[in-house]
C-alpha cells in the first residue's frame, strides 16, 4: 500500500458557487414535510432514504417544475409529503429540495452527437470524487482521469485516485503524473480472491458521501462489493421498485457504507463534458495558484501561450519552489484537458 501526494493541508471545504444558490421554496403548506436523501432514481421514480429510516418511493410534485434546472438527483436531501409509510405501491411526493453543498456535473458534449447541450447534475452533495483506474487490462487512460479531476474540482469536491490492478503492473509511473497536482493516490489490487489494499479505501471513504466513477472493466464493481457486501441486494431493490436493470437508465445509486458514509456508484457514467468549466473555475481549486494569478492580467486564460501569465512569473523568479514548474504544467495539462476529446 501507498499513498503518494498530501492528503493533509489540502483539505478544502468551499462552498460551491452556482451550486449554492437557494433552491428551497419555503411553503408553509408543506412545512410537515419529512426529510430523505435521494438514493436513486429511475424515470421519474425517487428511491429515498427517510431521516427516519424509511425507504421510500416518490415522484417529484408538479410545482417543482420541469427540465434541468428543477431536476432532483442522487444525493439531493429533499422533502416529501404524502403517503410517507414506505409500504408496497405507495408514493410520497417531493416537494421541496435542500440547498446544495455541492454539485457534479457534466455538460452534455459528450453525448453521441457531439453537439454541445444543457449541464446536467450527476449528483448532489458529495464531497468527494474516487476516480478508479487499473494499472493494466484495461490500460489507464490519462485524458479520461484529467478530466474526471477537473470535473471534480469544479465540484468543489476532493479527488482520490484508486488504482486497482496493482497485481498486473507498477502503478509508480501512472501515479507520478498526478504528484504535482497532490492528488491522494490509493492503490489495490486482487490477491487470492480477495483485494488487498481495501482497508485505505475504506478509511477514506468513511464518514463522507463519495462518488465512484470509472470507466468500464477497470474493478470498480469489484471495489463497490468489497465496501459494501450487499451492494448487490441494494441495488436490486432499486431494481425491484422500478422494474429496470441497474445499468438501463439509472445513472447514479447511493450505497450506505457499513461503517458510515455514502459510497454513489454511478454505472451510466463513462464521462464527463466540461464546456461549462472556464479556467477560474478550475483555478479556485488550487489555492497557491489562484493567489498568484490575482497579478494576471485581466481576462488571462493562464495557458501555455497566456501573455504576461503570472504563473510564469512565480516558476520563472523561483517562487514556485522546486515542484512549481511541475505543478504549473500539470494544472495547464487539466485546462487543456477540458476541451479535448476523451
Ligand atoms: N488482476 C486483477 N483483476 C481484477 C482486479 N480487480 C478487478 N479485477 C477483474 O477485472 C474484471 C473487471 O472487474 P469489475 O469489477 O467487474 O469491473 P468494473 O469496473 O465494475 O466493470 P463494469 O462492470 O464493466 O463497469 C473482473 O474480471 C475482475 O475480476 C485486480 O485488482 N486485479
Ligand atoms: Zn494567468
Amino acid at each position: 500500500m501507498r499513498d503518494t501526494g498530501t492528503d493533509d493541508a489540502r483539505v478544502r471545504v468551499r462552498p460551491n458557487r452556482r451550486g449554492s444558490r437557494p433552491r428551497t421554496k419555503v411553503r408553509p403548506e408543506h412545512s410537515d414535510a419529512t426529510w430523505a436523501l435521494v438514493l436513486g432514481v429511475d424515470r421519474g421514480r425517487y428511491q429515498l432514504l427517510s431521516d427516519g429510516g424509511v425507504r421510500l418511493v416518490a415522484v417529484k410534485a408538479r410545482e417543482l417544475g420541469r427540465g434541468e434546472r428543477s431536476a432532483v438527483v442522487v444525493g439531493d436531501r429533499v422533502g416529501v409529503v404524502g403517503d410517507v409509510s414506505g409500504r408496497r405501491d405507495t408514493l410520497a411526493r417531493i416537494v421541496k429540495v435542500a440547498d446544495r453543498t455541492s454539485v457534479l456535473r457534466r455538460s452534455a458534449d459528450d453525448t453521441a452527437s457531439g453537439e454541445a447541450g444543457p449541464e446536467r447534475v450527476i449528483v448532489a452533495n458529495a464531497d468527494q470524487l474516487l476516480i478508479v483506474t487499473a494499472v493494466a487490462d484495461p490500460e489507464p487512460r490519462p485524458r479520461l482521469v484529467d478530466r474526471c479531476l477537473v470535473a471534480a474540482y469544479d465540484a468543489g469536491m476532493d479527488p482520490v485516485l484508486c488504482v486497482t490492478k496493482a497485481d498486473l503492473a507498477d502503478p509508480a509511473p501512472f501515479l507520478q503524473r498526478y504528484a504535482a497536482l497532490e492528488v491522494p493516490a490509493m492503490v489495490t489490487s486482487v490477491v487470492e480472491g480477495a483485494v488487498a489494499g481495501i482497508e485505505t479505501v475504506r478509511e477514506r471513504l468513511a464518514d463522507r458521501t463519495s462518488v465512484l466513477v470509472g470507466h468500464s472493466g477497470v474493478g470498480k464493481s469489484t471495489l463497490v462489493n468489497a465496501l459494501v457486501p450487499d451492494a448487490d441486494r441494494a441495488t436490486g431493490e432499486v431494481n425491484a421498485v422500478t422494474g429496470r436493470g441497474r445499468h438501463t437508465s439509472s445513472s447514479a445509486v447511493a450505497l450506505a457504507l457499513p461503517g458510515g458514509g455514502w459510497a454513489i456508484d454511478t454505472p451510466g457514467v463513462r464521462s464527463f463534458g466540461l464546456q461549462h468549466v472556464g479556467p477560474e473555475d478550475l483555478l479556485q481549486a488550487f489555492d497557491d495558484l489562484a493567489a498568484v494569478a490575482l497579478d494576471c492580467p485581466r481576462g488571462c486564460t493562464h495557458a501555455e501561450d497566456a501573455p504576461d501569465c503570472a504563473l510564469d512569473d512565480w516558476v520563472a523568479d523561483g517562487r514556485a519552489g522546486a515542484a512549481g514548474e511541475e505543478r504549473l504544467a500539470s494544472f495547464r495539462r487539466l485546462l487543456e484537458a477540458r476541451s479535448l476529446d476523451q
